[in-house]
């Protein structure tokens, strides 16, 4: 059984970016996905005792720190965008933060829509603190490929440093793996220098083998992250899927040294999910994988309830949930 501590110590290293390699074909064809097993392994998780009482309020404070802080609706405002930033900068009650000893703690990023990005940046001034934008057409990404490519240099002029891709599920599913490779390669080079994370859509992609697949293919292309889900599909992040995706990730740093992150997204909500995610990040990938330049949850209302739990924490009681609204 792993056991999360608070004392692990890891190095802050400034991790090189995945520059991509040519598409191995024979690679991605040898990638596949034995379905049983792999929920096997996901249903021991839940509900291990991974992450001893003591330790708990450091890994819920660490859980904070790799949450992209999310608003993707419709109806999103300058306010609404606001105030998310503001719960980024002061995630938790001024109080608990200084009663856990972590006074400067944030969110890893605040992620928005193309139009939200200029409200977040000026909000997020002088935090330190990333902005991401979804691009390519989010959700669906079918709108025409030179608009899904100018959006994302829209969203870096903009201000964006993270930038969420969609990929074209069709390229997955007609097994077309030299085409999504091109698709990926382009919105990576119309990213510059801001990071890249791409978004899957593990939901519609219809086998896990498909998942293990597009998720190599999008690394050999250059992606700096993998990410399951929009938030809006039917099925979003999953565990058997999250095993598929970071064992992905594990034999292509095996097979080229380079540390791609991972970020399961759409449906995380509850603090005991974060401190499962965690472990499992640990056991399969070790403890590098554990800073948010290599893991994000892909959250929007995660964070009022790791709020709620590191109040019980600190002062033995529970607040109501409605105490922790997030925009
Ligand atoms: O990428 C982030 C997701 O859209 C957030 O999904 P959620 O609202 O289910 O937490």
């Amino acid at each position: 059984m792993t056991t999360l501590t608070a004392h692990d110590t890891l190095p802050q290293t400034v991790e090189p970016r995945n520059d991509g390699m040519p598409l191995d074909l024979d690679w991605v064809m040898r990638a596949t996905a034995n379905r049983s097993a792999i929920e096997r392994r996901a249903a021991t998780l839940p509900g291990r005792r991974s992450v001893k009482k003591d330790h708990q309020a450091a890994w819920l404070a660490r859980a904070i720190s790799c949450i992209d802080l999310t608003t993707l609706a419709g109806d999103d405002t300058p306010g609404r965008v606001a105030r998310l930033c503001a719960k980024s900068r002061q995630p938790v009650r001024r109080d608990l933060l200084d009663a856990l000893g972590l006074p400067g703690l944030t969110t890893g990023a605040v992620c928005v829509y193309h139009d939200m990005v200029p409200h977040a940046v000026a909000a997020l001034d002088g935090a330190n603190i990333p902005v991401a934008a979804v691009s390519t057409g989010f959700p669906a990404g079918l709108s025409p490929f030179h608009l899904r490519v100018a959006e994302i240099g829209e969203s870096v002029t903009a201000g964006a440093t993270e930038i969420d891709i969609v990929i074209s599920r069709r390229h997955v599913l007609t097994g077309d793996w030299q085409a999504l490779y091109d698709e990926m390669a382009a919105f990576r080079r119309a990213s510059g220098p801001a990071h890249v994370k791409a978004i899957l859509a593990t939901g519609e992609l219809g086998t896990l083998r498909n998942v293990a697949r597009a998720s190599l293919v999008c690394m050999m292309a250059g992606a700096d992250f993998i990410k399951t889900s929009t938030g809006k599909e039917s099925v979003n992040a999953t565990l058997p899927v999250s095993l598929v995706m970071i064992r992905a990730i594990r034999d292509y740093y095996q097979e080229t040294g380079i540390r791609v992150g991972y970020k399961p997204a759409g449906g995380i909500s509850k603090a005991k999910d974060a401190l499962t995610y965690l472990a499992l990040i640990k056991e399969e990938l070790g403890d590098r994988w554990l800073r948010p330049d290599l893991f994000r949850f892909g959250a929007s209302s995660l964070l009022g309830d790791i709020e709620r739990q590191l109040e019980h924490h600190v002062t033995g009681a529970y607040s109501a949930a409605w105490r922790h609204a997030m925009a």
